[in-house]
């Protein structure tokens, strides 16, 4: 009997050390092999002789657009003197853009700024640049350490509420289309630039009214670019290239509201629990319980597989082996609130209210959740998830609106067989030639969302170098450019619109991606 143990057990050691020689051949063999998605840089760069200077007048420009103060508040609560403002500035500022015959602009929805700049050949389908007039609120203005709407320059930066989000697209696409239509250029290819005026709030009276216009035109776009995920310096340990993340997807989102109705009266003789109390408890299990960790089920896998060549050695394995080290590599991800955002679904307690007098228990208490959803998950999921985080039937859960509700977005076309990724990727390198470009999907969301009818390929990339500690700056305090990346943004534009006269097709660099 015993020796018949031993024999087994024998046997069992040899067949698992045999199938962890098996597992370890596979990651090495994986990583020595693994395809590189990186193309080496365009011979034209920045530093051409056709390239646009942030010059005294462009600055001041630029510095001019973010004094005016277009903040949006809540849905249809925003500041419409300030949008009038800015609209009529902008007109004034691009006069040969303006002026052209080739232009029509349309004012839609009040505020929201539509542009045809209407190409030599009809027989191409056109394309659409996007940005958004509007910005948030000002936060801890004490702490800002230049005013927040003066877009002071300081060593070298512009500050202000909209030099990053993004009142640098903006103004840099129109930038670069009055200089190419001062030079006498007409496009080939019909190009569209769209700026809704609400998008800090939904977008519903700007870019879904932008949305509507273009579809009764039936126009089917090929392919739309907005602001979106940027050109980050320290993307992830490992890479010492600057990263530039291509958004090829957004992640849904769902609004929970949290309600508890319970007894109110004095506040000297209080129930054992209040409504306050019990929405208290709730709102921390949702915080303390997160969604799951789906690293590795998502185009969130993409975003390293597309740099692992360019990994030092143990990333270059973790990254060329998801198959196996996905647990890990989410779990590395999820230390840090950037990356954690990419792992999973994320919860933020966003708003809590309740009471009116200090010596009243308030009968009502009420919370906002602003859950962000991880492709692989649904809203239904996400609120069934949360319901039994909670499992108190006191606690009422319910979609905030129907504006705050809608699913991951399908995902675009990328990769080397993607001829519209493929010019965005050209463009980049010709104006970062050291980074690496990679998709990825936004954490955050954009105008997009109204814009999936028009198109099925739709990017989202704001063409400004950053770290991940600058980050915070957008939605935050000290929110910055420096003058030379805001060049670099103009400069985007001028060669994305210079390279799409030619014609859109697929260069076979390096090897298939498989995708
Ligand atoms: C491996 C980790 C790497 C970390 C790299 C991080 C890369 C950058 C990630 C994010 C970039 C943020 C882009 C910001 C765009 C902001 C757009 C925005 O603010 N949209 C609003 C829209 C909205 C949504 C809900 C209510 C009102 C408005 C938003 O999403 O909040
Ligand atoms: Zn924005
Ligand atoms: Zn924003």
């Amino acid at each position: 009997m015993a020796r018949g143990i031993r024999r087994f057990l024998s046997v069992a050691l040899k067949v698992l050390a045999l199938m962890l020689a098996l597992v370890l051949m596979i990651v090495v063999i994986r990583t020595v092999t693994f395809p590189s998605y990186q193309t080496s840089p365009p011979e034209c760069k920045v530093t051409d002789p056709d390239f646009i200077p942030a010059d005294e007048e462009r600055l001041a420009r630029f510095t001019s657009a973010i004094q005016f103060q277009t903040v949006s508040y809540e849905r249809g609560v925003g500041t419409p003197q300030e949008l009038a403002k800015f609209v009529h500035f902008i007109q004034k500022s691009f006069p040969t853009v303006h002026g052209s015959p080739m232009v029509r602009r349309d004012v839609v929805g009040n505020y929201s700024l539509l542009y045809r700049v209407e190409g030599s050949d009809a027989s191409l389908q056109p394309y659409m640049l996007a940005s958004h007039l509007d910005v948030v609120p000002i936060t801890e203005e004490a702490n800002w350490e230049a005013p927040p709407f003066s877009g002071q320059v300081k060593d070298g930066y512009i500050y202000g509420r909209g030099t990053i989000d993004t009142k640098h697209t903006l103004m840099g696409s129109l930038e670069a289309l009055e200089f190419l239509l001062s030079s006498g250029h007409q496009p080939k290819r019909t190009l569209y630039l769209a700026f809704g005026h609400d998008e800090e709030t939904h977008g519903v009276f700007g870019a879904k009214v932008i949305s509507k216009v273009l579809q009764q035109r039936g126009e089917e776009i090929v392919f739309i670019l907005d602001e979106g995920t940027m050109v980050v310096d320290d993307f992830f340990p490992g890479v010492s290239k600057p990263v530039a993340l291509v958004s090829v997807s957004e992640k849904g989102s769902l609004h929970v509201k949290l309600k508890v109705q319970a007894e109110g009266g004095h506040g000297s003789m209080p129930t054992k629990e209040s409504a306050i109390g019990i929405l208290a408890r709730a709102a921390k299990k949702l915080e303390d319980n997160p969604h799951p960790n789906m690293f590795g089920t998502g185009p969130e896998a993409r975003m390293l597989e597309y740099v692992a060549t360019e990994m030092t050695l143990p990333y270059r394995m973790l990254s060329s082996n998801l198959w196996l080290f996905s647990p890990l590599v989410g779990w590395l991800l999820s230390q840090t609130p950037q990356g954690n955002a990419y792992a999973r679904t994320t919860t933020a307690l966003t708003r809590f209210t309740a009471g009116n007098k200090d010596n009243v228990i308030s009968p009502e208490a009420e919370a906002i959740v602003d859950h962000r959803i991880h492709p692989m998950q649904t809203a239904e999921e996400v609120l069934e998830f949360d319901r039994k985080v909670i499992n108190d039937a006191r606690v009422v859960l319910d979609v905030k609106d129907s504006s705050s509700v809608f699913p991951p977005s399908p995902i675009s076309p990328h990769g080397k067989d993607s001829p519209t990724y493929a010019v965005l990727q050209k463009t980049i390198q010709q104006i970062f030639p050291d980074a690496l470009v990679t998709p990825t999907f936004m954490v955050a969301n954009t105008d997009t969302r109204h814009y999936w009818n028009l198109s099925s390929a739709i990017y989202r990339f704001s063409p400004s170098a950053m770290s991940v500690a600058d980050l915070k700056r957008i939605h935050g305090v000290n929110e910055r450019i420096s003058i030379k990346a805001y060049e670099k943004v103009i400069n985007f534009y001028y060669h994305l619109i210079s390279n799409m006269d030619e014609p859109l097709d697929v260069k076979h660099h390096g090897h298939t991606d498989g995708l």
